[in-house]
């Protein structure tokens, strides 16, 4: 399932009624951009954790089928829910973004996969790895809800949410 490409902005000026009923949403402009793939979308995974990336390196082990991994992390900036190994894992099963509200570390390595990678920062410290929290349930990023299943657009201007796949 490869998606298109399309330019967030330009999805923002044509889709002003989605927008208006919520089925169009913008996450807040909180990420650092990292990866090499600067733009992607696909359909969403979602898992929700607290300083623990059990859950991140089960989903990642499953095949990607050009899925985006979702990773409400609750914020926390005192370690890193996902590294270099886990994106080169990313890469090989094939997901084409993680998006981490929380931290990542080995950053070289990470800009060196061919995934978009956004997290709000960089932290050298790994997480709890006792198996805490749950997959594919609804989370909310900074007021922005997002369910598994939904479709997610990332450019250089920033990152969308569509209830279901957007077209040219
Ligand atoms: O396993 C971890 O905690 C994350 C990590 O360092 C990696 O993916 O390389």
């Amino acid at each position: 399932m490869a998606a298109l490409p399309l330019a967030t902005a330009e999805v923002c000026d044509a889709n002003s009624n989605p927008i208006i009923a919520g089925e169009l949403r913008a996450l807040p402009p909180i990420f650092k951009i990292y990866g090499r793939r600067q733009v992607f979308a696909g359909p969403v995974a979602t898992v929700k954790v607290f300083e623990d990336n059990v859950l991140v390196r089960e989903l990642l082990q499953e095949k990607g089928h050009g899925r985006v991994l979702v990773v409400d992390g609750g914020g926390s900036v005192r370690c890193a829910l996902l590294g270099g190994n886990l994106a080169q894992l990313a890469q090989i099963n094939g997901w084409v973004g993680i998006v981490v509200n929380g931290c990542i570390r080995d950053v070289d390595e990470i800009n060196g996969c061919d995934v978009g990678v956004r997290a709000l920062n960089s932290h050298p410290m790994k997480s709890g790895k006792k198996g805490a929290g749950e997959k594919r349930v609804p989370v909310t990023i900074e007021g922005t809800r997002i369910c598994d299943g939904e479709w997610l657009y990332a450019d250089a201007d920033g990152i969308l949410i569509s209830r279901t796949e957007l077209t040219v």
